[in-house]
């Protein structure tokens, strides 16, 4: 479990909030500008809050009272960004085994991973070589395999089509449902589809929690029911 409260003051907006992330499938949505990659960046370590406290699996993580800040890089977090954060100069290949080596038991092979995520034939590219869908994809093998405590993702599936989306939401699904994920989207079917425990955030603000009904305040569902009939 990881449990979040942190401000973050900016020239133009603070962004703030509790959270509180059981394992399974969180999903943070609102709209653009609101703060959601703010609460990524604040976990994973890469923006520092300016208040705060945050624990995940019974390590404090940072308290500002205290002085504690851990870095990023010592908190076990598997991270998917929209830049798709890989390694420029190494393949697909040694990216992926990159990953799989801090795995203390890795449960797949290089092999495995190339068939399931539909990178056969592309292992020998570096990413400068590959199209986004490709490279979010990779990103996505590297942030799952090396058995992390957490899984944060930021927009992991804006790049793919509709059929490889399903199937690699179907493959994090298998994978991840023992440990916190956290999912930023601005996508309705991705947050339908995965989540099981919503967050809403506008203008900096958690403005609400809960289960899908949350969604309700998110999108008009019977306009889209219309759309559908
Ligand atoms: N490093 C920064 N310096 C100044 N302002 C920032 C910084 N990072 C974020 N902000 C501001 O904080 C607000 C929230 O940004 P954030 O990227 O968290 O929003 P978001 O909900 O993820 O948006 P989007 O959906 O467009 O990615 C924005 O107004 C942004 O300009």
């Amino acid at each position: 479990m990881i449990f979040l409260s942190f401000k973050k003051s900016f020239k133009n907006i603070t962004i703030e909030g509790k959270f509180t992330f059981e394992k399974g499938f969180n999903v943070i949505l609102g709209p653009s500008g609101a703060g959601k990659s703010t609460v990524i960046k604040v976990m994973c370590g890469i923006e520092k809050p300016d208040e705060g406290f945050m624990k995940c699996c019974d390590e404090v993580f940072f308290d500002t009272k205290k002085g504690v800040f851990l870095p990023p890089q010592k908190r076990r977090l598997g991270v998917v960004f929209q830049s798709h954060n890989l390694f420029p100069h190494m393949t697909v290949r040694e990216n992926i085994e990159f990953a799989l080596k801090k795995a203390k038991e890795p449960q797949f092979t290089v092999e495995e991973l190339l068939e399931k995520f539909n990178l056969k034939g592309h292992e020998n590219k570096y990413p400068g070589e590959l199209s986004g869908g490709q490279r979010q994809r990779v990103a996505v093998i590297r942030a799952i395999v090396f058995n992390p405590r957490a899984v944060l993702m930021d927009e992991p599936f804006s790049s793919l089509d509709f059929k490889t989306k399903l199937s690699i939401m179907e493959f994090i699904k298998s994978v991840h449902i023992e440990k916190p994920v956290i999912i930023v989207t601005h996508d309705l079917f991705e947050a339908l589809y995965l989540g099981q425990k919503f967050f809403l955030m506008d203008n900096g603000k958690k403005v609400k929690e809960g289960g899908k009904e949350v969604l309700k305040e998110y999108v008009d569902l019977e306009k889209i029911k219309k759309f559908l009939s």
